[in-house]
């Protein structure tokens, strides 16, 4: 071509192809600040929870809308201007919605389905390997919340998260029960080859008679978690697992043998920490926990107020205190909100006597689910 000869004039195709490009560029820029709006959002989501406001604010959507309408000076409709900004309030606030929840993981465990059972399946879950991780996931504000193993109707009180309760100031905001249902696991769906079992300590004890009777060789080992045993018995022929039917499913393993918990009604309890403080429902727990100093008479003033304003203690724990001086603390769950006139009375009469007296959250009882009110009253 010489220098003369001018290059043809661009196609219509090929402009409208070059202004694609131009809007694919952009696009990848707006998604960058959208992905920034929203983590701004999730972050506001996570301040309003932790101080019990809405998710919905109106007034400061209005506000946004009408400074950019005037911000764009007509050069889009604010009809249009309103509907891009509602799709974006929509998502935001959508996200908000879910809060983020950590528990005892990996997937499959008993903990991520409480945790589900009690924030519905929208939840952000964030699985942490220890009763260590979650608390701190917690502390350090990387969670909202929280869900945590209390009580197992067959072994009783969880003394990890006792003494985890007691370090951190994590308050307790609901609480929930679930039926466990213990399946022997392995990847061929047989014992053959399979010379040990690997489970939770509670999920061993829990399940002890059945294995002395029906797998007595099997070596058992105790792993952080249901979910871990089920995890590590997918990579490991040669082990079993004891877990719940979620975490076979999960991990790809068949079923030996199915509800292998030495008591039918066999349930947990779990509580929710982190969030705001829930009202009364008329049917709540208080959670305290103290450290007498003079055991004996600070125990019977105790029982004396509670007897006195007849409330029940529904669950009590005696964990070492390690402090000097103090040789333990008390946990206690009290029938009642802390902010019930009796219950407040109570609290009121013990604060002056019962040392280091701490209302570790007063919240909704918790309703058994219908496997456990099924097996309770039948089988
Ligand atoms: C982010 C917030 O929450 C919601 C979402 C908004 C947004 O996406 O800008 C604005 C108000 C609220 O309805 C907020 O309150 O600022």
């Amino acid at each position: 071509m010489t220098p003369l000869e001018l290059a043809p004039p661009p196609t219509v195709d090929d402009a409208i192809a070059a202004c694609r490009t131009r809007i694919d560029s952009i696009d990848a820029d707006l998604l960058a600040l959208i992905v920034q709006r929203v983590e701004c959002a999730t972050e506001i989501g996570r301040l309003k929870r932790r101080g019990g406001l809405p998710v919905y604010h109106p007034a400061r959507e209005s506000s946004i809308i009408a400074n950019l309408c005037a911000r764009s000076h007509g050069a889009l409709r604010d009809d249009h201007v309103a509907s891009i900004w509602g799709a974006l309030f929509s998502a935001s606030r959508a996200l908000q919605g879910a809060p983020s929840a950590a528990f005892l993981g990996p997937a499959g465990t008993f903990t991520e389905a409480a945790t589900r059972q009690f924030f519905g399946d929208a939840v952000r879950t964030d699985a942490r390997e220890t009763l260590e991780g979650v608390f701190a996931a917690l502390s350090e504000g990387e969670t909202e919340f929280a869900v945590v193993p209390i009580e197992n109707s067959t072994e009783g009180t969880i003394t990890r998260t006792v003494d985890l309760l007691a370090q951190h100031a994590a308050p307790i905001t609901g609480e929930i029960e679930q039926a466990i249902v213990h399946c022997l696991l392995s990847a061929s769906g047989s014992l053959e080859g399979v010379d040990c079992v690997l489970a939770h300590e509670q999920a061993l004890a829990q399940c002890r008679g059945w294995l002395d009777a029906h797998a007595p060789r099997l070596r058992r080992i105790a792993v952080s978690s249901n979910g871990a045993a089920a995890r590590e018995a997918a990579e490991h022929g040669h082990c079993a697992a004891i877990a719940g039917e979620p975490a076979a499913l999960r991990y790809r393993l068949r079923i030996v043998a199915r509800a292998i918990q030495d008591d039918p009604n066999n349930y947990t309890r779990f509580l929710v920490l982190g969030g705001p403080s829930p009202e009364p429902t008329g049917n709540d727990r208080t959670s305290l926990s103290f450290a007498p100093s003079d055991g004996t008479d600070e125990l019977a003033h105790l029982f004396g107020v509670l007897a006195q304003r007849q409330i029940d203690v529904l669950w009590l724990a005696v964990r070492p205190a390690r402090a000097a001086g103090l040789p333990y603390r008390y946990f206690a769950d009290l029938h009642g909100h802390a902010s019930d006139p009796h219950v407040r009375a109570a609290l009121d009469d013990l604060a002056p006597t019962l040392s280091g007296l701490r209302v570790l959250g007063a919240y909704p009882r918790a309703r058994l689910t219908d496997a456990v009110c099924r097996s309770s009253s039948g089988h």
